[in-house]
This record gives C-alpha cells, structure tokens and sequence, in this order.
C-alpha cells in the first residue's frame, strides 16, 4: 500500500479536470443518481462493463422514437428510400470505416459478429484457395513457398488464435470443415511463426477478451502475407478504444460488433470490413438478396453486387441498425489517438489505485503492463471471482466475471472518468478486506 487514498482522489480530481474527452460523458445516459446498491455509498454506479454493453448514448431514444413513428408509423414501405433505410447497411459502415481506418466503400453493417466471421473467413478461404489454383504469388514471396507448392488448391489450413471468443472457434472449426480445411489452434503471439505454405486464412482477436491483451495486428498481418495466407482480424473489443488502421496495415478482411465500445445497443448489428482489393474475388457463402446486383430483378441465378454490399446478406434490421446510427453521432469530433490516450491513462491508473488500496496477494493482473500489448480492459485473477463481483455490482460498481477466476473491468474513455476509476478499486479493496482468500 503505497499511496494513500486522499492523494489518490485528489489526482483523479485533476486528471478528471484536465481530460479533453470530459464532456462527452454528457452524451451518455448514466444512472450516477440510480445506485440501487444497499451500501451506504451515495455517489452512483460506476459502470465499467462497456467493453460487454456499452452505455445509452442519450440522442437515441428520440431517434428511435422519430423512426418508429414517422419513418414507421406514417411513412411505412416508401421509409426503404425516402428515409434511407435500404443504404444503411453502407451508409453506417462508412461511418464505422472512419473509426477503424477504412476508406469509404468497404465496411458493411448487418447481421451478428458470429455470422460475419463465417462469411468472413470461408470468403477468405475461398480467395486464398483460387489464388493458389491460379498460381498467383504471395505479396513478396518470401515465406508462402514456391508457386508450385502453393498451386492447386493446398492453401488447406485455417490458423484460430487458441484463446479466441469461443464463437469464433466453433465457426472457424464449422468453416473448415466446409472448405476441405483443417482448423490449427495457436497462441495469438505465435501465429507470425506458426504460418506457412499451407495456409489459407488466420482468424486472430484484435484483443483478448479475456485477458484484455492487444494483440500485434500489423506484425502478425505482415507475416501472414508473407506466406501468402489471409488474414481475418476480430475488432468486437478493440474498435471504439484504439485506433486499427485497417487500411494503413493491409488487413485483408475483419469483423466487429457494435454494442461494446460503439455503444450501439443491445444485440446492435455488427459490421464487416472487405478490403478493396479482395472485394472482385470476395465469394461469400451466404449470398442473400440484399447482395444481389440488381436485387428487386429477383432473378433465379445470383449475381453478387460490387464493393462492400456483397457481404450483405438479407432484410436489415432497420430499428436496431439506426439506434446504432444515432449512437455514433458521439464520435463527431472524437479522435482515435486521444481516445487512446485516455484508455491507457485510465487503466494504468486503475492499476496504480488497485497497488494501492489492494492488500498484496488478493488479486493478480492478467492484463500486459505494456501499453503496446494492453486494450482497453483490466483483468484481474482472484479467489472467489464470482462473489467479488455480485459484491462489487451490489455496491454499485460494475464489471464482469469471467470464469473461473477473472474480475473484468472495462474502461471505456466517452464515459469513464478517473474519479470513477478510483472508487472502483477503493470499493473493490473493501470488499476484498471483508472476504478472506489469496489469489485463486
Ligand atoms: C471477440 C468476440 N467475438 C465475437 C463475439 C460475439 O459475437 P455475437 O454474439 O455478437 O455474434 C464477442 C462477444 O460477444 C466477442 O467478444
Ligand atoms: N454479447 C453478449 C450478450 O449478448 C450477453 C452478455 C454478454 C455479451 C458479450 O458481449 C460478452 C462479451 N463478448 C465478452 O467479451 O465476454
């Protein structure tokens, strides 16, 4: 215990006072007046599970009730075009482009994260098997083989980071065996070394939802080229906290969903990146309608659409779909880099509190110190993980349990001050003090 808890108050007062980012917490609805908790502590809910659901941002009821309403109610069928409803699909990816770094034109939104990455990674299966059937090279040739061991359809080897979001597992383990593949498992920091000359695809978690680990994108997407392999990256925990660059990194497919950082409501669609590219050859197996190129010729043969609206599948689902719209007008004037900046100030001071205030030995930090391998979440191993927590939410400060030993807490830098951050370790050290148990 190093520091004491005034100075440490006094700091988030400071730190509070001085963040650029302070008056968006204004655009969300927080309950800071709605602590149902049975404590006797007053001042709100700390809500620190944004990186599960994000917060109500407060200009999407109104939104929602003018879609309802209007676009619904009065306008009905004529809302597919004169309210936009048919493009929002690309319209909002566009917008979910500017957060992650992707050019105009191929971000689409629709349909669940699990559902994108099956389109995702049988489509980057099916692009990395026609390039070897084509003989094409990998981009520099150095690690992917020789045209001949690449040729005729050997690209038969799909790589899943072994620690993934298991949806992600089970779908890549499904893909595989629809494409004639074999599904290897690899530790994320591996895969750079573990790709070769068989290899269609790596399927990698941008951040471990776990263990809150950033993962090496430009790394590991640079090596997997190298040997002439895809690479699919999933953004659910990273878009919305740091900074991707998709484009700049020459990420070839990726997929995220919208209800964490985006704060895009409850089961919000997810979105899909086609790199351009990729978009001519990208074959998706699940060629709804909405894909079609001229989708009210209804036509018995399919004909895909160009661009990023071939990864559409069927009817959006239009109420969910522009909540998520109105939910990113939050963004307007936010910069990536200084929501970086912020989420590491937060977590590193969370860490810096939890020393504090925490007796040695109750809980351990499965989050990297290291800013370069650190999202946007802290995870901490401790005995009775399960009961910590419903503590910690029964006191009003809310985070997530990860079985068997995790306390998850994510911090997400629209809404989250360090005042918070503060009394969330101050709480958890007193439930802690209560309850007798070293690190599990
Ligand atoms: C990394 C990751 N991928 C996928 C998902 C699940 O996607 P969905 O349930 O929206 O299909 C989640 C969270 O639920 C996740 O954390
Ligand atoms: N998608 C969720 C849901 O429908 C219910 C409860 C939680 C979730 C989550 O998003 C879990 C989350 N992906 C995780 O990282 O644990």
């Amino acid at each position: 215990m190093s520091e004491p808890h005034a100075t440490l108050a006094e700091e988030a007062a400071k730190l509070d006072a001085a963040d650029e980012l302070r008056a968006k917490r204004a655009e969300f609805v927080l309950d800071d007046s709605d602590n149902d908790s049975d404590s006797d502590d007053s001042d709100g809910t700390v809500y620190l599970d944004g990186n599960s659901l994000g917060a109500l941002p407060a200009a999407v009821p109104a939104r929602l009730a003018d879609v309802i309403g209007r676009e619904w109610g009065r306008l009905r069928i004529r809302s597919w075009e004169e309210s936009g409803w048919w493009t929002a699909p690309e319209r909002i990816g566009d917008r979910i482009g500017r957060l992650v770094g992707a050019a105009p034109g191929q971000v689409v939104v629709g349909d669940s994260t699990s559902v994108n990455v099956f389109k995702a990674v049988v489509g980057a299966v099916r692009i990395a098997q026609a390039r070897a059937a084509a003989g094409e090279e990998p981009r520099d040739g150095t690690r992917g083989g020789s045209p001949e061991e690449s040729r005729g359809g050997t690209r038969d080897e799909i790589l899943v980071d072994e620690s993934t979001f298991p949806t992600d597992g089970y779908i890549a383990e499904s893909a595989a065996r629809m494409t004639g593949c074999t599904l290897r498992p690899v530790p994320a920091p591996d895969i750079a070394a573990a790709v070769g000359p068989r290899t269609a695809v790596a399927l990698v978690n941008h951040v471990d939802y776990r263990t809150g680990r950033l993962h090496d994108l430009p790394g590991t997407t640079a090596a997997v080229h190298a040997a002439g392999a895809l690479v699919v990256w999933d953004l659910c925990h990273s878009a919305g906290a740091l900074p991707v660059g998709l484009d700049a990194h020459g990420v070839d497919l990726a997929v995220g969903c919208t209800y964490k950082y985006l704060n895009g409501g409850p089961g919000s669609p997810a979105y899909l990146y086609v790199a351009r590219e990729h978009q001519p050859r990208f074959d998706s197996p699940l060629p709804g309608w909405n894909s079609h190129a001229d989708p009210f010729g209804m036509a018995p043969a399919y004909a895909p659409a160009d661009g990023a609206l071939r990864g559409r599948v069927g009817t959006p689902d239009i109420l969910s779909m522009l909540a998520l719209e109105a939910a990113l007008e939050v963004w307007d004037g936010v910069s990536p880099d200084a929501v970086r900046a912020k989420s590491l100030a937060l977590t590193d001071f969370f860490l810096r509190c939890v020393e504090a205030y925490v007796p040695a030995g109750r809980v351990e930090s499965v989050t990297p110190a290291a800013h370069q391998e650190r999202g946007s979440q802290v995870a901490l191993r401790c005995a009775d993980a399960g009961e910590v927590m419903a503590e910690l939410i029964r006191r009003g400060v809310v985070g997530d349990f990860r079985r068997p030993d995790i306390l998850r807490f994510g911090f997400t830098p629209l809404y989250t001050g360090f005042a918070d951050v503060e009394r969330a370790a101050r709480v958890l050290a007193a439930v802690l003090a209560e309850a007798p148990g070293e690190v599990a």
